[in-house]
């Protein structure tokens, strides 16, 4: 498919870029099961990092799949593929000098290593978000495993559908006893500790 194709050379070096945004780039991606707090713990990752300067964007699984790929399901291969897609807008996310936040179930360690391939090196973190399926079950946010459990909806991850834990997370955070403000502060302790924000930047503003 890109047999004819010769890669351009930009001119902006991503070092030149993080020079202008006075941080580094990279993706810090979330993975877990519907309604673990993927999103929730994004969003509030985001907003700290927002509230300290950095240029992040925050990249969800329900938004993504409402354009960049409204044509994919949930079958293992369009799963697959909106991953792919997800990882190299990622990469170019983190090209263009972003601290970049992606929340996708991202269920299979297969697809959790080609999203990380489409990332420069040392610019990726994998968040865990462990929480019990059977808290998800309960919150049922947007009353998908009520139609799942009555057969409506087909490859229900964690249900009807398999769900591959990370073997060797760089943070696991389950929700369902940690306080929200408690996994920000963990985030932000991760991303100081691995040098990817200051660690005065890592304390509570
Ligand atoms: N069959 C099935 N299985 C899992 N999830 C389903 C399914 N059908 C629809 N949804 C909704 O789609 C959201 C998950 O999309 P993702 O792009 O994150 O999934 S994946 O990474 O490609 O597996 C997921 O969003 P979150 O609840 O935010 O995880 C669901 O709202
Ligand atoms: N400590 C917590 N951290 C994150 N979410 C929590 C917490 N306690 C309860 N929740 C709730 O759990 C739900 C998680 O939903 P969401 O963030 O959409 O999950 P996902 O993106 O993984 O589907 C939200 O309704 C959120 O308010």
């Amino acid at each position: 498919m890109t047999d004819n194709i010769v890669w351009q050379q930009h001119h902006t070096s991503r070092a030149q870029r993080a020079e202008l945004f006075g941080h580094r780039s990279g993706v810090i991606w979330f993975t877990g099961l519907s309604g673990s707090g993927k999103s929730t713990v994004a969003n509030a990752l985001e907003q700290a990092l927002a509230a300290r300067g950095f240029h992040t964007y925050l990249l969800d699984g329900d938004n993504v799949r409402h354009g960049l790929c409204a044509d994919l399901g949930f079958s293992a291969e369009d799963r697959t593929e909106n991953l792919r897609r997800v990882g190299a807008v990622s990469g170019l996310m983190v090209d263009a000098g972003l601290l970049v936040l992606s929340a996708f179930i991202s269920p299979y360690r297969s697809q959790r290593a080609l999203v990380r391939s489409l990332v420069p090196e040392q610019s990726f973190l994998e968040v865990y978000i462990a929480t019990p399926l059977a808290i998800c079950e309960q919150r049922d946010v947007k009353g998908l495993y009520q139609k799942a459990r009555k057969g409506e909806i087909s490859h229900f991850t964690g249900i009807s559908d398999p769900y591959e834990a990370p073997e060797n997370p760089d943070l696991v955070i389950d929700t369902s006893s940690t306080e929200l403000s408690d996994s920000i502060e963990q985030l932000l302790q991760l991303l100081a500790e691995r040098g990817w924000i200051k660690a005065a930047q890592s304390t509570t503003l």
